[in-house]
């Protein structure tokens, strides 16, 4: 603990404890937006593979793989990955090229992650792998685990897990309630690591990172550089104040996020937007994301239970809607989602296009403009509509996305800034460079804040700009 607080205070943090919330990481000096608040290699961590798909466990890229010849589980895209992943694959590939073919089936990305994590414990204390402040065992074995709260059901399973990975690892010594509690550590502790557009490519536990509570409104954020976790400020971040990341999608309601949180971090979120819960403000703004639309089409209020229950009255002009008709509309739409990932799987987004199109239909007759659950339908209808080049109609999509964007995001949040960049995309695409303008500029603004510029995802996005403002002064040039 001494040792990581030295290297911590190097970087202007510290390592607090808070009654309500255990070990927080604090600052011991200003942050400002955009600046890298810490950066860490994980622990451990391996790719989100299936039966179906699989990338490189070293690099996550599903190009040029080759499957390791010994275990016939891991897959590399070559020998760089390879060599630099050999001192703990080695060990990895001998424990699973011992399993049977069926066994080997029931080794996913959770239980590998486990096996790596006692392997390179194993490497560390033989000293063939490093050991640093910011790297070692003990900072896993200082994670919260929960295990006093989580449900006997949930035991059982990590205590099932536990016992294959006894028998991956061949260890008869090592503790099967020390896997599990293990196993609990990782539910609550590890992140998914995502690639710059926030697409998941797999699962890595970084035990620094970890110290880091959530808020539903933080002042820094958590992006990945391959499979280093990056956090950055997104706001000014005076010294003493606490680092607070959100662990979780916030655009939703409060209920919901805090429901979200409770069952899979096992804490009650008191942040700035969560103490509103039940307040006149609160409840309007659940009403608007998850609720339903008045009656009539030109009125934008938004609808509240009436007291007898028998249906909903609008806030902005008083006209009711009738439960009966919501919850029929509702089961209507609720049919054809669960419809849509067998449409979207089968590899033709034609008919896809068309679910999707009947759902949002269904879904403007009862859903909020601003809901969330139609904003999800215009998303998956700019990604079907992009598959199918429909370059004019995925535009028209993703700009509607933007209002509700803006009204669930902070200024500075990753997903805002992408959305502005697919639309600027677009745009340029579409010759509409005045727009596409527009777009690119939104999007470098908030990218450059929680990216940085140096990543060839943000030196790209940064080209196109260019691009754009030159093409916009070389037409305006021919004008004169
Ligand atoms: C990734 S850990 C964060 C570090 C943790 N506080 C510790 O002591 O190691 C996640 C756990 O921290 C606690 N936590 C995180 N954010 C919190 C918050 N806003 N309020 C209360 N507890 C929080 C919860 O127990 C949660 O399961």
């Amino acid at each position: 603990m001494e040792q990581l607080q030295a290297s911590l205070q190097a970087r202007g943090l510290s390592v607090s404890n808070l009654p309500d919330k255990g070990r927080s990481l604090v600052t011991t000096k200003d942050f400002y937006p955009g600046e890298v608040i810490i950066s860490q290699e994980p622990y451990v961590f391996v790719p989100n593979n299936s039966l179906t798909e699989s990338s490189c466990d070293g690099c996550f890229s599903k190009s040029n793989l080759k499957k390791c010849s010994a275990c016939q589980v891991v897959w590399y895209c070559g020998s760089t990955c390879q060599k630099l992943e050999w001192k703990l694959h080695r060990l990895e590939c001998q424990a699973l090229a011992k399993l049977d073919k069926e066994r080997r089936k029931s080794v996913t990305p959770t239980i590998r992650m486990m096996v790596k994590l006692y392997l390179r414990r194993k490497l560390q204390s033989e000293r063939v792998i490093p050991v640093t402040a910011i790297d070692n065992y003990n900072l896993v074995e200082q994670l919260v685990s929960h295990m006093l709260d989580i449900d006997e059901k949930q035991l059982v399973l990590y205590a099932q897990m536990a016992n294959l990975v006894n028998l991956i690892l061949g260890c008869p010594d090592i503790d099967i309630k020390e896997i599990a509690e293990n196993f609990s550590k990782i539910a609550c502790n590890a992140h998914t690591i995502c690639d710059s557009e926030l697409r998941p490519l797999g699962t890595g536990l970084y035990p620094v990172i970890s110290i880091i509570n959530h808020s539903c409104l933080p002042n820094s954020v958590l992006v990945f550089e391959g499979r280093l976790a990056v956090v950055r400020a997104v706001q000014h971040i005076p010294k003493d104040a606490e680092i607070l990341i959100s662990y979780i999608e916030t655009a939703t309601s409060t209920i919901t996020r805090q429901k979200t949180l409770k069952e899979q971090y096992l804490f009650t979120c008191t942040c700035p937007c969560c103490i509103k819960v039940g307040q006149h403000d609160d409840i309007q703004e659940s009403a608007i994301l998850e609720g339903y639309r008045c009656r009539d089409n030109r009125c934008s209020g938004f609808l509240l239970r009436e007291s007898d229950d028998k249906g909903f009255v609008c806030q902005q002009c008083g006209l009711t809607r009738n439960k009966e008709e919501i919850r029929k509309k509702s089961r209507d739409i609720k049919a054809l989602l669960d419809k849509a990932p067998k449409s979207t799987s089968s590899g033709n987004p034609q008919d896809a296009m068309i679910l999707y199109k009947n759902i949002e239909k269904l879904q403007k007759e009862v859903c909020h403009p601003f809901s969330i659950s139609l904003m999800r339908t215009w998303e998956k209808l700019h990604e079907i509509l992009v598959q199918l080049e429909e370059w004019k109609e995925a535009l028209t999509f993703c700009r509607l996305t933007i209002p509700v964007y803006e009204r669930v995001y902070p200024g500075f949040h990753p997903l805002l800034g992408l959305q502005y960049y697919s639309c600027g995309k677009l745009e340029w695409l579409l010759g509409e460079t005045d727009d596409a303008i527009k777009s690119l500029t939104k999007a470098v603004d908030i990218l450059r804040i929680t990216h940085g510029t140096n990543t060839p995802f943000m030196k790209e996005l940064l080209m196109k700009l260019e691009e754009a403002r030159a093409e916009a002064s070389y037409t305006l040039s021919c004008k004169e």
